[in-house]
């Protein structure tokens, strides 16, 4: 095996704490036990013990809990030992150091989860949910990471490459008689099921955009005329002062950004500078970034001062604009009579609201979570937390698919098809891991926490 080293690592925050959790993974983990317990057998695996810890000296360094895991049964696949101290650093950092003493290494970011992967406890997949588990901000998000680590991901693209694998054998049977050809039937159904792993993989490369929602919040800009409420606005969603309210026109010039939870969707608001045609020098500069932002978001809070006329919005923004991404925020009224709304405004889905009182809130954010639920989230059953690497490989693969079908409706021969198809089988096998690259295990895991 590669990984005979044994590696220890603190696998909590340091700082100062109930306890600390000292993990060791490694062939020494069942000797470091005996000896620093002072023990005379092995101890019982998997069993919580309590315990003296002893450094080399012999100096006791704390009273402790620790659990014997012997590999394969183990979370690395390894033996592993974790001890559970007193929750100050100082102690955890002598437990470590005894434990460098004694021939451990520290471990690398991400070292134990490799060694998880390597020992075929996981596969890649999974040991990227492990670190999306950890880094997810919001409820929905640790929902499909934890889906993800349960080897979802895995499950679908086995299926497709069992899929592809049956359609081989059924060309590959007809390469040994070449007098034969596939019936006319036949060839119609295999690339049809071609084409439909093609429209799987398509789904899931296109779903990218809302494991980007998950990880990094919806990003909702909140846009509008100045003076019209859209800083009151995000201090309401906030629920507390965040951004300078003024009644004179033009006092948010640089955008401010901050997240909030919406039944379990984490969202990224940004309040902007108000749109106006008079503006200059750094509040022009605002307006500019604000037209900008326009550009990426995924979500629009249009806030006008329902008491006056309706605005007209500059070209570039209302062509952002649609029905299904866009709210339109009637501020103002406790003020009283609102105005009627111009076309195409009519069109928007619209909350009346006051962002002064916080009247109409609870509208405003159910409206804005069934929009996100109607028409930015979609298949949110089989979700996958697609990564740069996962869309790379999945691109390769769709490529490789579409070649297929297209040499195998002209007619190419059936070996060819096979092969092609056997290359998108690859494909399909370095998503889950199978890579002959250690260099990119080394980029993947070095984006993990230490002891993790
Ligand atoms: N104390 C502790 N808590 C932890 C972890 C850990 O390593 N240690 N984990 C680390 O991320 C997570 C849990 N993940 C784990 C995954 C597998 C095994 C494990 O021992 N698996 C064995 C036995 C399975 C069984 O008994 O059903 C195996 O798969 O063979 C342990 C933890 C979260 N909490
Ligand atoms: N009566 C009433 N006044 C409001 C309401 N919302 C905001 N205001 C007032 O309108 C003025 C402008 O509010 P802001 O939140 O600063 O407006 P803004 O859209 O951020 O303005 P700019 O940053 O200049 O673009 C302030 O005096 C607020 O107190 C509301 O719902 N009702
Ligand atoms: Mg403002």
């Amino acid at each position: 095996m590669e990984n005979t080293d044994t590696i220890a690592a603190l696998a909590t925050p340091s700082g100062e704490s109930a306890i600390a959790l000292i993990r060791v993974t490694g062939a020494l983990c069942e000797k470091i036990a005996m000896e620093a317990f002072t023990l005379a057998k092995s101890p019982a695996p998997r069993h919580a013990s309590y315990g003296s810890y002893r450094d080399l000296s012999g100096e006791i360094l704390d009273d402790v809990v620790y659990i014997l895991f012997r590999g394969p049964k183990s979370y690395t696949g390894e033996d592993v030992l974790e001890v559970s101290c007193h929750g100050n650093p100082l102690i955890a950092t002598r437990l470590l150091e005894d434990l460098l003493a004694r021939g451990c290494r520290q471990s690398d970011p991400g070292e134990f989860t490799r060694r998880a992967f390597l020992n075929g406890r996981m596969d890649l997949t999974q040991a990227e949910a492990v670190m999306e588990l950890i880094q997810a901000r919001s409820d929905r998000a640790i929902r499909v990471a934890n889906k993800q680590l349960r080897g979802n991901f895995g499950r679908q693209l086995d299926e497709l490459k069992m899929r592809l694998l049956a359609t081989v054998a059924t060309i590959e049977a007809y390469i040994d008689f070449p007098d034969e050809d596939l019936p006319p039937e036949q060839k119609k159904a295999e690339i049809e099921a071609i084409r439909s792993v093609l429209a799987f993989c398509g789904r899931i490369i296109d779903s990218g955009k809302y494991a980007a929602f998950l990880r990094d919040g919806v990003k909702t800009l909140i846009l509008g005329e100045p003076n019209a409420g859209k800083s009151s606005l995000l201090n309401c969603l906030l629920g507390f002062e965040r951004a300078i309210v003024s009644d004179e026109p033009g006092t948010t010039r640089d955008f401010i950004r901050e997240r909030i939870m919406l039944d379990g969707y984490c969202i990224q608001v940004m309040d902007t500078a108000g749109l106006r045609e008079a503006a200059n020098g750094i509040e022009q500069q605002g307006i500019r970034k604000t037209v900008e932002l326009t550009e990426e978001a995924d979500l629009f809070l249009l806030v006008i001062d329902g008491t006056l006329p309706a605005p007209t919005l500059p070209e570039e923004v209302s062509r952002q604009i649609t029905a299904d991404n866009c709210i339109l925020v009637q501020n103002k009224a406790d003020l009283g009579a609102l105005q009627p709304l111009p076309s195409p405004l009519d069109g928007l889905r619209r909350v009346t609201m006051s962002a002064l009182s916080g009247t109409g809130l609870e509208s405003l954010k159910s409206a804005a979570v069934e929009m996100i639920d109607a028409h930015l989230a979609q298949d949110q059953d089989d979700l996958i937390l697609v990564n740069a690497r996962h869309s790379a490989a999945l691109k390769e693969l769709s490529e490789c698919l579409e070649s297929a079908i297209r040499n195998f409706e002209a007619g190419e021969p059936a070996e060819f098809v096979a092969s092609e198809l056997r290359g998108a089988v690859e494909a399909i096998g370095r998503v889950l891991g199978r890579i002959d690259n250690e260099d990119m295990l080394d980029v993947l895991f070095s984006s993990f926490c230490i002891g993790k």
